[in-house]
């Protein structure tokens, strides 16, 4: 047996890393952000970049940002650049990108932190989904087959985001994002088609009521409204007006990001911009009158990322009816995630790679949650690139459910575009969204 497995270790192909380059790019909102590329021995070479969030959970991995540098005014990623020049080139030059749990494993023993904080998860996350692209095309795979295998044949649902508050909007909305999802579709270019005429009524219904329709950091409009239910209505009038039933076509999905609400002390919450305060157990009572009310069939951070109880609450009492996702509250982070598993905190997993910092522990929370019977997203950061991973990801995991912004700006088109080649791709094996949501 033993002899087997080193005869076929000696087999494997070698697909060793020559050089490793780390630059400073551009992410959506003009901050820097870090990309990194890999060159293998074999010519071969792959590209990753970082993306960034706003409205980050306090217990992400760290995104490494020169505070004291004026330039960019303590944004800049610099340091988190020499991270890949250096300690992680140092590391990776000679290693098989055959295996990106090694990569990976190798890069987190080199920073030596819990959180990434030494080189950074930014630097970290953008080499190792370099490494991975590499590896793909060093076989001549499209990536998300290449990690899912030959079954990976699933097209997620849009969680499309066409109404922006919180911390991605200056308006005065507090819930973050208000999303659409186009469940009745029969396949993925559908939905995409009956999205984005959605997206186009709501500009048609706010420019009528004179309301702004500018946009969010995501692409979704940012009006002044006064409630979320009136964000709501607006909502289901565009899902009618572009000639589409609520419920059948379309149900719709909030992301609170009520982490962003921390008030005095735990299961106490402010919201910033309508100036209320509320306990948690007010705060699951207006999502509960929220779903009785609306098609909404899931909600993303309800309450606060520290907010266990509260969490143990709200699955108890609406956790059979919608889903509830925990992005904040589990940070794509398996220890995190487990302890949700064990309580009974939620139903869902927002998946971020850059929340964890490598592609192998995404993988590994990804699989944690499927096994537990908790629903996965794969999911974008408010500020992001033209990298589209994600995409492949949804694909390669079968999570069955993306979210990825608004039609209205390019890096979040992007995905969009690429989940449409991979469905005409895959062809009659392609398979829409997930049974029931
Ligand atoms: O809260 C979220 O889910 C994300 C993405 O929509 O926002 P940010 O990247 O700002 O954390
Ligand atoms: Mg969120």
């Amino acid at each position: 047996m033993l002899k087997e497995l080193a005869r076929r270790k000696k087999n494997m192909k070698q697909f060793n890393v020559k050089q490793v380059i780390g630059r400073e790019i551009l992410d959506s909102r003009g901050n820097p952000t870090v990309e990194a590329e890999v060159l293998l021995e074999n010519g071969v070479t792959g590209r990753g970049m970082a993306p960034s969030g706003a409205s980050t959970g306090i217990f992400e991995a760290v995104e490494l940002r020169d505070k004291e540098a004026k330039r960019y005014g303590g944004k800049g990623v610099k340091k988190a650049v020499n991270s890949v020049n250096t300690k992680i080139r140092e590391t990776i030059v000679g290693m098989n990108v055959n295996d990106i749990y090694k990569i990976d494993e190798a890069m987190k023993k080199e920073d030596g932190t819990d959180d990434k904080s030494k080189l950074g998860a930014n630097a970290i996350l953008a080499v190792s989904i370099a490494c991975a692209k590499a590896a793909a095309k060093s076989y001549h795979m499209p990536f998300y087959q290449f990690l899912g295998g030959i079954s990976a044949n699933i097209l997620p649902i849009p969680m499309m985001n066409i109404l922006n508050g919180g911390a991605h909007a200056s308006n005065t909305v507090d819930v973050q994002e208000f999303m659409i999802m186009p469940v009745g579709a029969s396949d993925f270019k559908e939905a995409l088609r009956a999205s984005s005429e959605v997206f186009h009524s709501l500009q048609l219904l706010l420019k009528e009521k004179g309301l702004a329709t500018s946009v969010g950091d995501e692409g979704g409009f940012a009006p002044n409204l006064t409630s979320d239910e009136e964000a709501i209505q607006f909502i289901l009038a565009a899902v009618e007006k572009a000639g589409y039933e609520p419920k059948k076509d379309f149900l719709l999905a909030l992301d609170a990001a009520s982490s962003e609400w921390k008030g005095k002390e735990k299961g106490q919450y402010h919201l910033p911009k309508s100036g209320k305060d509320v306990t948690s157990y007010q705060l699951i009572e207006h999502w509960e009158m929220l779903c009785d009310k609306y098609p909404i069939c899931s909600i993303e951070d309800p309450l606060d990322e520290e907010d266990w109880e509260g969490w143990i609450a709200i699955t108890e009492k609406l956790g059979k009816k919608i889903q509830l996702v925990g992005d904040d509250l589990f940070v794509t982070n398996t220890k995190r995630l487990e302890k949700g598993i064990r309580e009974k905190c939620g139903n869902a997993i927002l998946i971020k790679p850059n929340q964890i910092g490598t592609v192998s522990e995404t993988i590994e929370a990804v699989k944690m949650a499927q096994r537990a019977g908790f629903r996965t997203i794969i999911s974008h950061r408010s500020g992001e690139t033209e990298d589209t991973t994600i995409a492949d990801l949804a694909v390669a995991f079968g999570t069955g459910q993306i979210k990825t912004g608004a039609p209205s700006r390019g890096e979040r088109v992007a995905k969009y575009n690429r989940l449409l080649r991979i469905e005409e791709q895959l062809k009659e094996n392609a398979v829409y969204g997930v049974k029931e949501i």
